[in-house]
């Protein structure tokens, strides 16, 4: 006999609501049934090792299923089944009641879509796609009845006795108009393959067919064991992933195979990895992979799965690690993270504050065993290790506490020095007559050779910062650092840059230098370029250009979109002429078109090391010089 009923809302149909709700989270009813199913199957596995039930649990396997021509999408577990009594309890009371507060809470917020993604609404999600949805089941206890409870999207439902032999709970959904994409194999399978990939119950959807050795043995012609083809169901996930297991029972390869498992289209190897496993003061596992950073980091963002007891959660997990962690990859499971709070209140949660910085911790620890363990190998890894570890040093204090004790800097050897090392390398040669330590540094060891190659001869020593964080990295460790300068190699002569008191005599007079200043003048932009002279050495280059540190900085900073107050700054270089150089001194005795023609070629020789002469300019440059050797 059917029971007829209705089920108790207490403010307004929450169906329709359902329905609208969230167009484009859709898609997590078949997470929400999943997830039911596999709590329903290892209920039933916790009564069995209890004793409550007896016996062999059979086949527990979850099924779905596509029934096109009736147009039905069935979600089938082997788990304890629901009596009448729980129907009305679970399904019509607790389940009901709790979808109603939820679809209450969220309904027309801003952000509700994030949030019901990350939570979801339970059983009552199924009415997101399904017009109606049958539940037909039967209990593990001992002479239960087995029963149908249906109902089509309104509060109205009905339970009835049905036939059915074998225990656990079968959620068929009809599939509405609007929603028919939910009964194609490719579209069920691809969201299986996002939110069920690693849940801890065998999920079968429909059959494989496998190529096998003939178990009989029998040979082709050429001899090889023949091969067979067999059919099977297909397992959709790995019930066992690798961040569940104990680190002890793992190989390199397991790590390597599992992240190739993660993100089957990534063709680097990762770095290096880290296994989570925390019990107190919260539960959290998980594998964090070191890629290898690519140009453009924000590709590399949100490769981080977030999980729930092995359920996919997000994969955008900004407000629960910190940014720059964001920019390794791999898997975080901790059913203590609450996934039923805003986006916003996650941030001031205790418990993901407490998780975000014990991850942080254990990726610093991590980093400073690998340089204690192996110094040469954590140098080999610097590389693409850098961007993130500057990263974390310009955006988290406790991070960079702690990455200051490994941080590496590079110089254009190829040499890496701890920043103590490296200040006591240099000490002798780079202290300036104010006692400053001057750290002189370029960003492409092309571009400025001939800086870098005069600053070597000098006896000094040139870092090669490349990472594009190198402004910000910089500031940091000049605010850091006490009496410590940072100027790129380029910025200004070398006696200027590292002031000693010894200065070396002038082979020209003032009033010579007065004579070849307009000449110099007239063959520049007057605007963009700044003739000075100085008393350089006969071996460095006749005419230098430069452009002065903070101009640079502020230039780059301007570029990364800060330092908007100063309005677009000007183009400004130095043109230091060297007065000792022989050269300069012969530019004196020449006269007319000549002069002007060896001051625009000496010029443009300056010009040419810095990479600024190009186009038209570049042309008569060529053409000049083969004039000049005929
Ligand atoms: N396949 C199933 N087999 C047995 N019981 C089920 C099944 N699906 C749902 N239930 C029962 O219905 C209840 C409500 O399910 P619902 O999915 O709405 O909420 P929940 O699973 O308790 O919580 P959550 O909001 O995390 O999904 C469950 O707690 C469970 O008792």
């Amino acid at each position: 006999m059917a029971t007829k009923g209705t089920i108790n809302v207490q403010t307004e149909n929450i169906f329709p609501l359902i329905k609208r709700f969230l167009y484009s989270d859709h898609e997590i009813f078949l997470r929400e049934l999943v997830s039911n199913a596999v709590d329903s199957t290892s209920k039933l596995k916790v009564l069995s090792v209890a004793g409550e039930v007896k016996g062999d649990l059979g086949d527990t396997r979850i099924e779905i299923s596509i029934d096109k021509a009736a147009k039905t999408l069935t979600v089938k577990d082997r788990g304890i089944g629901l009596t009448e009594d729980d129907l009305e309890k679970y399904i019509n009371q607790i389940a009901f009641s709790g979808a109603e507060e939820f679809v209450k809470k969220y309904e027309g917020k801003e952000g509700a879509e994030q949030i019901i993604g990350h939570f979801g609404l339970g059983f009552y999600s199924a009415f997101m796609v399904a017009e109606k949805v049958q539940i037909k089941t039967l209990s593990y206890k001992e002479g239960a009845q087995a029963v149908m409870w249906e109902s089509d999207g309104t509060p109205e439902y009905t339970i009835t006795p049905i036939d059915k032999k074998d225990r656990g709970a079968e959620i068929v959904m009809h599939i509405a108009e609007d929603s028919l994409e939910f009964l194609e194999e490719a579209r069920i399978s691809t969201l299986l393959n996002k939110y069920c990939k690693f849940l801890p119950v065998e999920i079968v959807f429909g059959e494989k067919t496998e190529k096998i050795d003939d178990p009989k043995g029998e040979k082709d012609e050429e001899g090889k064991v023949k091969q067979i083809e067999v059919t099977e169901p297909n397992v959709i996930n790995n019930t066992k992933p690798l961040w569940v297991k104990a680190p002890a029972d793992l190989t390199e390869e397991d790590y390597k195979a599992f992240y190739r498992e993660l993100y089957p289209a990534s063709f680097d190897e990762p770095l290096f990895h880290i296994h989570l496993n925390v019990d107190y003061p919260f539960h959290l596992t998980g594998v964090l992979y070191f890629p290898k950073i690519q140009e453009n980091v924000e590709i590399q963002k949100n490769k981080i799965q977030l999980y729930s007891n092995q359920v996919f959660i997000t994969d955008s997990v900004e407000q629960i690690v910190p940014e720059f962690l964001t920019l390794l990859h791999g898997v975080i499971d901790s059913p203590d993270i609450p996934l039923n709070v805003s986006r916003s209140y996650l941030q001031s949660d205790g418990n993901v504050k407490k998780i975000a910085s014990h991850i942080t911790k254990k990726v610093a620890d991590k980093l400073q065993s690998m340089f204690n363990e192996d110094r040469k190998d954590f140098e080999a890894k610097w590389d693409d290790l850098k961007v993130f570890v500057e990263y974390g040093t310009l955006t988290d204090d406790k991070f960079a506490e702690k990455a200051a004790k490994f941080t590496l800097l590079k110089n254009t050897n190829g040499e890496y020095f701890t920043v103590e090392e490296y200040k006591e390398k240099i000490a002798a040669a780079q202290t300036d007559k104010d006692g400053k330590l001057v750290v002189l540094y370029a960003n492409s060891k092309d571009a400025q050779h001939q800086f870098i190659s005069n600053a070597t001869e000098r006896g000094y020593d040139v870092l090669l910062f490349d990472s594009p964080l190198t402004p910000h990295f910089i500031a940091k460790l000049e605010s850091t650092l006490e009496n410590v300068s940072f100027s790129r190699v380029d910025s200004d002569t070398l006696d200027k840059l590292i002031q000693k008191d010894v200065e070396l005599p002038s082979k020209l007079s003032d009033e010579e230098k007065e004579k070849l200043k307009p000449l110099f003048e007239e063959v520049v932009n007057k605007e963009k370029f700044t003739v000075q002279f100085e008393n350089m050495s006969e071996t460095e280059a006749p005419v230098i250009i430069t452009q002065p540190e903070f101009m640079r900085r502020m230039q780059e900073q301007q570029r990364m979109g800060g330092g908007g107050m100063f309005g677009a700054f000007p183009e400004m270089f130095n043109f230091t002429v060297n007065a000792n150089h022989p050269a300069i001194t012969a530019l004196l005795s020449k006269k007319g078109a000549n002069k002007k023609k060896v001051a625009k070629q000496l010029a443009d020789l300056a010009m040419l090391s810095q990479g600024m002469l190009k186009g038209e300019a570049l042309s008569k440059f060529i053409n000049r010089s083969v004039e000049l050797i005929d």
